[in-house]
């Protein structure tokens, strides 16, 4: 490796670097002309952090809890597909990584290890499986039923992607998955999955699903199911009405309709209308410290991460990832003792500048 990266932004540089170019733009890109994956990281830029002074901060610490689950801090582990891309260890090492952190790693529909192999990784740690609802009810029930075998503490359905965004980056480099790389969900779907892209995954999709659907998954499932991909508050109301435990703001990294809201800025109106009942989390240009406290501010629970992830295994495999998830760390314990705020609980709207 070059010089030690010093924050996320390098790892992206090193990873750029490192990867071919298909791959790389499978994970860098986003749909269109990718205002949604720019505005995603410049709307943390243009809220202010106002510290309160005079605060004990001898005991700063980021431990919280996840709908129950005990984290270290307020950050996790956002569902990516195709974590062998980044490094033959893939979703294992990943594992690793986040039980390391003491955080929750979201395994993906679309991983290229089973639910069962990844939990085996890191047998004692939290984890969450990502719904990805597919034309074939019978492989997503199998693959959920293994995952709750397997101890996984939740669910998470994903709603913001019955098609692929147009992702262009994919286009021109012409990216497929590389032989040699197995997705468990799309072999069971498909018998084979040489040659497949992202076009090839979302024919997988079930289009017919509604909030119907939302509810069945929630009756049938002995742990508690969040909704992944809400934009609106009143779809964020729909869904706690129809069970879910959690929602998680977020438009998948700017990689489906481009040209929707930074999830930032919908965070607030999420817990406007459904803070008092579930926690909200977000996703989307989460890459400081500041950025997880920001979100803090506006009400999350906690954040989830997803590039900055895969270009930690890129460069170091589950210690590239387990460092990516300790430079967040850092930056939140020191970020918080600047803010005056000792606890995630005590960060609040007060700490943004009007
Ligand atoms: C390469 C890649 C693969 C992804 N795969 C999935 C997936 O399988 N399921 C899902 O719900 N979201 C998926 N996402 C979206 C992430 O969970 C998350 O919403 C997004 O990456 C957050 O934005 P960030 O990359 O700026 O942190 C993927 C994102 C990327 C970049
Ligand atoms: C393989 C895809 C279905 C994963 C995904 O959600 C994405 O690429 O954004």
């Amino acid at each position: 490796m070059t010089a030690q990266p010093v924050n996320l932004h390098d790892y992206e540089a090193l990873a750029a670097e490192r990867m071919p170019p298909g791959p790389h733009a499978y994970y860098a890109g986003a749909a269109g002309d990718e205002r949604t994956l720019r505005d995603n990281q410049e709307a943390f830029a243009r809220h202010r952090l106002l510290p309160r002074c005079l605060v004990d901060v001898s005991g700063v610490s980021a431990a919280t809890t996840v709908l129950g689950t005990p984290v270290s801090m307020p950050v996790l582990v956002a569902p990516t597909a195709l974590q062998k891309l980044a490094h033959p260890d893939g979703e294992e090492a990943m594992a690793r990584a986040a039980a390391r952190a003491g955080t929750i790693m979201t395994v993906s529909t679309i991983a290229t290890t089973r639910p069962a192999d990844v939990a085996a990784a890191a047998p004692d740690a939290p984890r969450w499986f990502q719904v990805y609802v597919l034309k074939d009810r019978g492989v997503t029930r199998a693959l959920v039923d293994e995952a709750i075998d397997s101890g996984y503490r939740a669910l998470v359905l994903t709603v913001d992607a019955p098609r692929a965004g147009r992702r262009e980056r994919d286009l021109r480099a012409g990216f497929s998955v590389p032989p040699g790389i197995d997705m468990p969900a799309v072999s069971a779907a498909l018998g084979s999955t040489t040659g497949i892209d992202a076009a090839g995954f979302f024919s997988l999709m079930d289009l017919t699903l509604t909030w119907k659907d939302l509810e069945r998954l929630v009756q049938d499932s002995p742990v508690p199911v969040l909704v992944k991909g809400i934009h609106h508050p009143a779809d964020a109301d729909r869904a706690v009405e129809h069970g879910a435990a959690g929602v998680i703001v977020s438009n998948h990294g700017g990689r489906q309709l481009d040209g929707v809201p930074a999830s930032i800025d919908m965070l607030g109106p999420v817990v406007d209308a459904v803070g008092d009942r579930v926690e909200v989390l977000m996703d989307g240009g989460v890459r400081r410290g500041t950025d997880v406290l920001t979100a803090l501010a506006l009400g999350a629970r906690a954040v989830l991460v997803g590039r900055p992830m895969l270009w930690g295994l890129v460069a170091d495999g589950e210690d590239g990832a387990a460092h990516v998830l300790e430079l967040l760390r850092a930056e939140l314990e020191l970020g918080m003792t600047l803010l005056g705020t000792p606890g995630p609980g005590d960060v609040s709207a007060a700490h943004l500048a009007p």
